[in-house]
């Protein structure tokens, strides 16, 4: 039998062969789970004056640093400075200018008391706790200076990024172009949605609509080129079309069946095989191999699980490479294992379908109990990969286990 590839092996091939994609200018909503192309740097000082953190009054240090309860510093009613005026008022000593949260301090006034530590009568404050000098005021420029760089290139753009990119007046922004990702399912026995079964030995296809669902949860542009026959003729007229995408994933055909055309039909489009079976449990046959600059191939196995598994170790990464992410892998965390784990064949690194969660700082960790690769539940009732290294055959309760986050 041919050799079996290792996984870190696999990984460096595929992202030896991975680059970001070209830029493309996006307004800011087109930019959410996208990466910056370029810094992004701020127009204005952030406050762009100095301003009230709170309702209350403007005064002068000076006029309240005594002021208590017992005896309350009594000040002059001027006039009122709301968020989004400018009138131009002045506090002079002995005086008060009435403020809203966001307006700017008026001239001469450096504290500001909130409405709750004072009451107004015919014309006078009465402030009845003094504050330090400066309270409640928030300085020109404290958050962010004019032309500083507020978000870097590679930073992901979530919804706290696009507030902070309307704050700084952006509404387009370069991001790195998302990859545009089809997938096609191979088989004669598979179905699809909808197509009523004529015979017993027909399989309902999930593999092409699943890989599509991950390819966009990746940040991908999925194309969905449904199912071809296992005829060469067929298949390698879908084929050829690969070069109109930047990643084309078959799923099926890749193992070692008398119909598993994939392997040969992909060296006929100018697919250069890199490498076709992995050292990993599911997911051995995997085959991956480039068709030009940039341009990656993945023929995904068959078994639903194997599949999922093959996707997120090694598809998911290069998505997420030619996005112009930074970090291209899943997170993964040390958890402790809840139940006695074992296995028969130790021969391949395992990725374990399991739940995981937390109780108080630690993580747990629960294989399911289904593991074999055609089983779904497995994956629907999960939410994490135990690794189990190659050469370990049982790992006890209460051991240490490393797990994949999905
Ligand atoms: N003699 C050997 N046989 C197999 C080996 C091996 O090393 N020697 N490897 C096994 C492993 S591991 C896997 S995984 C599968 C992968 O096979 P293929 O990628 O060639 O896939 P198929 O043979 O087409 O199908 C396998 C299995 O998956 C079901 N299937 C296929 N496509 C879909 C789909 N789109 N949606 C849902 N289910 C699908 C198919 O019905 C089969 O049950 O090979 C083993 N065999
Ligand atoms: O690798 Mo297969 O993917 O074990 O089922």
């Amino acid at each position: 039998m041919a050799e079996l590839t290792p996984l870190e092996d696999a990984l460096r091939t595929v992202l030896e062969n991975v680059k970001p994609l070209d830029t493309e200018k996006v307004f800011i909503y087109d930019a959410l789970g996208r990466f910056l192309a370029r810094d992004i740097t701020s127009d204005t000082d952030k406050p762009l004056f100095n301003n009230s953190a709170m309702d209350g009054f403007a005064v002068r240090y000076e006029d309240i640093k005594e002021a208590s309860e017992e005896k309350p510093a009594q000040l002059k009613l001027v006039g009122e400075f709301a968020a989004g005026t400018g009138e131009n008022l002045k506090v002079g000593e002995g005086m008060a200018v009435k403020i809203f949260t966001g307006a700017p301090i008026p001239e001469g006034a450096d504290t500001v008391v909130p409405v709750e530590y004072t009451e107004t009568k015919n014309g006078v404050v009465y402030i009845k706790r003094a504050f330090k000098k400066g309270a409640n005021i928030r300085l020109k420029g404290e958050d962010v200076r004019e032309g500083e760089v507020i978000l870097r290139k590679g930073q992901e753009i979530r919804g706290y990024e696009v507030g902070m990119l309307a704050f700084v007046n952006r509404a387009v922004i370069e991001v790195y172009r998302r990859p545009q990702v089809a997938v096609l399912s191979t088989g004669d026995e598979l179905l699809e949605l909808g197509e009523p079964q004529s015979r017993a030995s027909q399989i309902r296809s999930s593999n092409h609509h699943m890989v599509y669902s991950l390819i966009e949860s990746a940040g991908g542009v999925p194309h969905q080129l449904g199912i071809a026959p296992d005829k060469p003729e067929e298949l390698l007229k879908v084929l050829k079309t690969c070069h109109r995408y930047d990643i084309f994933i078959t799923t099926g055909g890749v193992s070692m069946g008398e119909k598993d055309y994939v392997q040969y039909l992909v060296r006929e489009v100018g697919v250069d095989v890199k490498f076709h079976k992995l050292r990993i449990k599911p997911a051995k046959p995997v085959l991956f191999g480039t068709y030009g600059e940039n341009k990656l191939f993945f023929g995904l196995p068959g078994n639903p699980v194997s599949c999922a598994v093959a996707f997120d170790l090694l598809v998911y990464p290069a998505i997420r490479t030619m996005l112009g992410a930074k970090e291209v892998f899943k997170k993964k965390l040390k958890a402790v294992l809840t139940k006695d784990f074992s296995r028969r064949d130790a021969s391949r690194r395992e990725f374990a379908r399991a739940k995981v969660w937390f109780e108080g700082e630690r993580a747990l960790c629960e294989p399911h109990p289904k593991q074999q690769s055609h089983m779904l539940t497995s994956l629907v009732e999960s939410n994490a990969y135990m690794i189990v290294p190659e050469d370990v055959k049982e790992i006890k309760n209460g051991e240490p286990v490393e797990v994949v986050l999905l």
